[in-house]
């Protein structure tokens, strides 16, 4: 199973380079490695498992964190309607964003980053995304608020991107006049 010896950390190359577009349809392999992915993400939010393998609690994970240069995650949440949002995300495509945007407070969290880092990371507060999922189909995903948050989060992996880019650095907690809390 996936645990925390297998989560790459900052500073390793294959977190801050681009990845590469997987192969469709998805090997067995590139399959198996997506399922292990997101019984992590289970585990990590599972009582017992969660003691038992000492795995921090994860919404999201992404290819490269785990040391894999492929263009894909996986996440597993429930947002507060109670939707569940549990998506294996392949090959995916930002294709439109809206103007208006938000940061979750007081501050974004990392698999990868074993520190605190202060500060807000602006997010699109809507975004539409063009993915393909295990069975190789298009999908189409419109995600707002909490759940566009962590999809621009794991997608941000994918480009190399860590959330603390994106705060400001002269002022971590000043966010563009279009961007407001989540909360
Ligand atoms: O490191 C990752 O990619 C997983 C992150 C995703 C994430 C971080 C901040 C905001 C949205 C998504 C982990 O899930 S951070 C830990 C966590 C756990 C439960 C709820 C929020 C954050
Ligand atoms: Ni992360």
């Amino acid at each position: 199973i996936i645990t925390m010896d297998d989560i790459v950390r900052e500073g390793n190359p294959i977190l801050h380079q681009p990845t590469k577009e997987v192969t469709l349809p998805l090997s067995d392999e590139d399959k198996e490695t997506l399922i292990c992915m997101m019984n992590f993400l289970k585990n990590s939010q599972d009582p017992e498992m969660s003691k038992k393998y000492k795995l921090r609690s994860g919404v999201g994970l992404s290819a490269n964190q785990i040391g894999l240069n492929k263009r894909m995650f996986v996440t597993y949440f429930t947002d507060d309607q109670g939707k569940l949002f549990e998506h294996y995300v392949i090959n995916p495509k930002i294709i439109s964003h809206s103007v208006s945007m938000i940061y979750l407070p007081p501050a974004e969290g990392c698999l990868s980053v074993d520190r605190e880092v202060q500060g807000f990371t602006p997010r699109y507060e809507r975004i539409k995304i063009k993915a393909y999922n295990l069975e190789g189909e298009e999908v189409i995903l419109k995600l707002k608020g909490y759940a566009a948050i962590v999809f621009q989060h794991e997608y941000d992996h994918l480009e190399g991107i860590m959330f603390y880019d994106r705060i400001n650095k002269e002022n971590p907690f000043q966010v563009p006049e279009n961007c407001r809390s989540l909360y």
